[in-house]
């Protein structure tokens, strides 16, 4: 928490000047019962219409300067909270933007995406209210008590007793919200992973009829939640019940001694007048504390979440390395690597690549093809060998420098609500003849030029106006269009026709010759004609070479190219 009040520091002046015009209101309002005994007790019986009008005016000037105080205040307080959830929601997005993918997996993306959202809200929530309440609350309880001691101090002690207990109540509820907070935030989670899961995989939930199913479990997930706030809400309800009875208690009491005292001459009715007024302002006062507590309770587990990623070290730092003379592009050396430290996921490989060669990489689903992409943009780092681009490590290449490098498209890559122009060029300022020299090699020209918009057309989130097809092609088209020295193509040919992907191919090797490619695939025809093709299995390498000499040395190899093209067939 400590480091979300750090974020206070450059609005300190402007916080203080609220705070000071808070204390002025706040010290109006206190002096209005004095003001009304006083008139009572002293003004009014003397009948002197001049000191009554006086005291009277006094009186109003008092609740209009209390009431305009605490309305600049309150403004004062809410733009402070604003800019400050601001920029803690600005450094959180930057900071999770530059997490590495295995932090990423480690937090996992709904709770970064609640951390982003309900979190900073709970934050802007009690900044909020520690302006607006934490100054004045404690001002009126304690200036209540103190003024009410002026006043008659037999009748304060009467109240100041039931104080400590509401004090202990306060304490021990709040010591109890944390943690239930923290699990409710924990849940709450677990449901936005599951609304997640359910409206990006809409489409299949409905084609498979599994809406009742999906329905279930969130139901299940949300009743979870629900418990958990109950819990949290029941604790923390006690509270308000409770101190009520604790004051209306204290309050009784000093009406009965308070009777007494005036019958035995002691003290005077404008004085219990002004008691009782105190006694709703400190009664309110309490409250306001207390609700400040129940706030700051949750919006400390969320300022703590907050915190956790902020304070999250740097992942995947750049390591210098001396350069190797090398004749090769890429080469992976003997690499292994694991997602969960136990299980390799990738185990022993090796290539190299010549710039300008293709390699293709085949094998089952799950066998770790995209792992390796994974690991040759340094999204992950290798547990052992070496991964080297032009003789220098990965590891060396600042991530700025070595992203350049590469033109992706991932599975399930995604397209955004713009325009098909921006998609391509991605925010790279690219100029109209590269957007569409790459949209033609991704044989995308053909459906944009058909469109009445061409390339100013709109897409939908996801790109869900495009067919499959469309989809990929303009994704290929964005790897392109920077020109990059290394294309990865991840199963980017799984939704074009054989037609289409050789035209594709074909594009590649004559308007994009040089860039060394790589290509992932299910289908043997898209990666045949590769320089070199990697054969994988559970992590490792079963085979590697040529089409032809794969033909002849590995089985497996021999039995995909069979089945999917029948013997000697080659397209
Ligand atoms: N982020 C991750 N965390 C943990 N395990 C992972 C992660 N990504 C992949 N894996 C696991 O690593 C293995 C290899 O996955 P990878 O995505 O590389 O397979 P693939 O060969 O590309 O599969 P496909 O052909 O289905 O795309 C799989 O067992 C997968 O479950």
């Amino acid at each position: 928490m400590r480091m979300i009040f750090r974020y206070l520091r450059p609005f300190v002046p402007r916080m203080s000047l609220g705070l000071t015009i808070k204390f002025i209101g706040s010290v109006m309002d206190l002096l209005l019962p004095w003001i009304l005994s006083y008139m009572i007790d002293e003004v009014a019986p003397s009948g002197e219409m001049g000191r009554i009008a006086l005291w009277g005016a006094a009186m109003v000037g008092a609740a209009v300067m209390a009431w305009v105080t605490n309305i600049l205040a309150n403004r004062m307080a809410a733009w402070v909270a604003q800019h400050t959830t601001e920029k803690i929601r600005h450094d959180l997005f930057e900071k999770i933007s530059g997490l590495s993918c295995g932090q990423v997996d480690t937090y996992g993306i709904p709770s970064l995406e609640a951390r982003l959202t309900t979190d900073t809200y709970n934050v802007h929530q009690m900044l909020g209210m520690m302006q607006r309440i934490g100054i004045r609350a404690p001002i009126l309880l304690i200036g209540g008590i103190l003024i009410t001691l002026t006043l008659d101090p037999v009748l304060t002690l009467v109240l100041v007793c039931t104080l400590p207990f509401i004090g202990i109540l306060v304490y021990s509820v709040s010591k109890k919200g944390v943690p239930m907070y923290t699990e409710l935030q924990r849940s709450v989670d677990g449901m936005v992973r599951t609304v997640r899961e359910t409206i990006s995989g809409i489409r299949v939930i409905k084609a498979l009829s599994k809406v009742d199913y999906e329905r279930e479990r969130f139901a299940g997930v949300n009743e979870g939640v629900s418990e958990k706030e109950t819990r949290a809400g029941t604790t923390m309800a006690l509270t308000n019940p409770l101190m009520n009875l604790f004051l209306n208690v204290g309050l009784t009491a000093v009406i009965i001694v308070g009777a007494f005292r005036v019958n035995a001459g002691l003290t005077q009715p404008g004085k219990i007048i002004a008691f009782l007024s105190y006694f709703t302002i400190i009664l309110n006062a309490m409250m306001a504390m207390t609700r400040i507590f129940v706030s700051f309770s949750r919006s400390s587990a969320s300022g703590d979440r907050i915190a956790e990623i902020l304070s999250a070290p740097k992942d995947l730092a750049v390591e210098p390395a001396e350069r190797e003379d090398s004749p090769y592009h890429v080469e992976f050396e003997k690499v292994t690597f694991s997602y969960n430290k136990t299980d390799a996921n990738v185990e022993d490989i090796s290539f190299r690549l010549k710039r300008g060669e293709t390699l293709g990489i085949i094998g089952a689903t799950g066998c770790g093809k995209s792992t390796l992409i994974n690991l040759l943009m340094r999204l992950y780092d290798c547990d052992s060998g070496r991964i080297a681009i032009d003789g220098r490590p990965v590891s060396s290449l600042p991530e700025e420098e070595l992203h350049t490098k590469f033109g992706v498209v991932f599975q399930n890559d995604a397209l955004f609500a713009d325009t098909l122009r921006e998609n391509i060029d991605f925010g790279r300022g690219l100029s109209e003849a590269e957007i569409e020299k790459a949209a033609k090699c991704a044989q995308a020209m053909e459906f944009i030029s058909g469109l009445p918009e061409g390339f100013g057309h709109m897409l939908t989130s996801k790109g869900t106006n495009l067919s499959g097809g469309q989809k990929q092609r303009v994704l290929v088209a964005r790897a392109l269009a920077g020109t990059p020295e290394i294309l990865v193509l991840d199963d980017s040919s799984s939704a074009l026709d054989y037609k289409t992907d050789a035209a594709l191919r074909k594009g590649l090797r004559e308007e994009y010759a040089g860039i060394t490619t790589v290509i992932i695939a299910q289908r043997v025809s898209s990666i045949l004609h590769a320089d070199h093709i990697l054969v994988l299995d559970e992590g490792r390498e079963l085979g590697y070479g040529t089409h032809e000499e794969l033909l002849e040395s590995c089985e497996v190899y021999r039995e995909i190219a069979t089945s999917q093209m029948g013997e000697g067939r080659k397209d």
